[in-house]
């Protein structure tokens, strides 16, 4: 944090100047050499994997904030020896933006409601923790937080604890999943009017005051669309990259590409396109029909140079899943449904857990 001495603890209130000629050159040289510094499990700069923000060079003092999972905080010393090696730089400061004990999260989102958002988050953390892996579901749907139902935890009640750092909520547990919601929060039935700043406190505090305890994964599950919610859940967690769903309607597609272009402008990779209710199997032959149309998915992915991960038949299954509880994922990982979140699984954990020349995943997610 800056100290109160620094030049910017003046400059937080203070209408910002114009850009002067020596401050954009500046501005320029820091970013090139920030763009050096390599994420080593990504193999990727750190400038890409939009984990630097709100860089701000005042005088003589560079200040910039570091978005980046428990393992990534050796980046911070990295970034200040390397910082002041420039000459005119009398110091700088890095605040370090992180989730107490997670290691990476992802942000699950969709242009419109209702294509099966939380489907996805759901299983996909099924299938995370399926694989070994400790697993956080964060369900920051304000407009519509139906992960509890999901996970068939609808009527629980969620504890406060005092800790070191102040009062944390603590999350709820369903299929070794550790699980919180903003509908947790609520009466049953009663709808969830949050405006403006109020809903800003509480996006922040469910991002900053959950005693996660370790985790490896952090799913959040966005509210549709790319409002005012998204942009704060975006910009306030460390967030290593979104996945998108969509269905294959031309009309959701066209969501889906509005969403896109609104994660790459704030910095925040595109890890893919899940494309939901693909087709139906026929329940006697097992041949997919495509009843919404088909290749939409792989349209959107080969135009914005975003992976198509998976596409997830229709089956009757997931709504019965939905309303008992139990993801299909885990109830029946055999199935279509299972088999497409397993890979998609799998696909994450080769991406983030093991150190590697740029997998697929990883240098598609950084087309800009
Ligand atoms: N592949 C599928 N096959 C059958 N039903 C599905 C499938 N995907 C989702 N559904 C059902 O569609 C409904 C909407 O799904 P879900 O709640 O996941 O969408 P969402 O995009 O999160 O919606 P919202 O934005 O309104 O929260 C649910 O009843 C869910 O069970």
């Amino acid at each position: 944090m800056p100290s109160h001495s620094s030049p910017f603890h003046k400059a937080e209130h203070a209408v910002p100047p114009p850009p002067d000629p020596q401050s954009e050159a500046r501005e320029l040289q820091v970013k090139a050499l920030l763009k050096t510094v390599l994420e080593p499990i990504l193999n990727t700069d750190i400038v890409s994997l939009g984990m630097v923000r709100n860089l701000r060079i005042v005088e003589d003092y560079i200040y910039l904030r570091l978005y980046v999972g428990k393992h990534q905080q050796a980046l911070k010393a990295e970034i200040l020896t390397l910082l002041s090696s420039l000459e005119w730089c009398k110091k700088s400061y890095v605040e370090l933006c992180t989730i107490a004990g997670v290691r990476t999260t992802i942000a699950v989102s969709s242009g419109k409601g209702g294509v099966g958002k939380s489907t996805t988050a759901v299983n996909l953390a099924a299938a995370l923790q399926a694989q070994g892996n400790k697993v956080g579901l964060l369900d920051a749907d304000v407009y519509g937080p139906n992960v509890p139902q999901m996970l068939g935890l609808a009527q629980s009640a969620v504890q406060i604890v005092d800790t070191p750092t102040g009062q944390r909520f603590v999350p709820l547990e369903a299929h070794g999943i550790k699980v919180m919601s903003v509908g947790l929060l609520a009466a049953p039935d009663h709808p969830l009017a949050w405006r403006g700043p109020v809903l800003h406190k509480i996006i922040t505090q469910f991002i900053q005051e959950v005693a996660w305890g370790d985790l490896d994964y952090l799913l959040i599950d966005l509210p549709p669309g790319t409002g005012d919610a998204q942009i704060t859940i975006v910009q306030e967690s460390p967030i290593c990259g979104v996945i998108l769903v969509t269905t294959p309607q031309q009309v959701a597609v066209a969501d889906v590409r509005r969403s896109i272009h609104m994660f790459r402008q704030v910095g925040i990779p595109v890890l893919g396109i899940v494309e939901n209710m693909s087709y139906l199997l026929c329940g006697h032959c097992g041949t997919p029909n495509p009843i919404f149309g088909s290749g939409g998915g792989q349209q959107l992915a080969d135009e914005l140079q975003a992976p198509l991960l998976g596409q997830v038949p229709i089956d009757a299954k997931i709504c019965a899943g939905g309303d008992i509880g139990t993801p299909l994922t885990l109830s029946d990982p055999d199935s279509a449904v299972g088999q497409v979140f397993t890979t998609i699984a799998i696909a994450l954990n080769t991406t983030f857990a093991t150190p590697n020349p740029l997998t697929p995943l990883a240098a598609s997610a950084l087309v800009a």
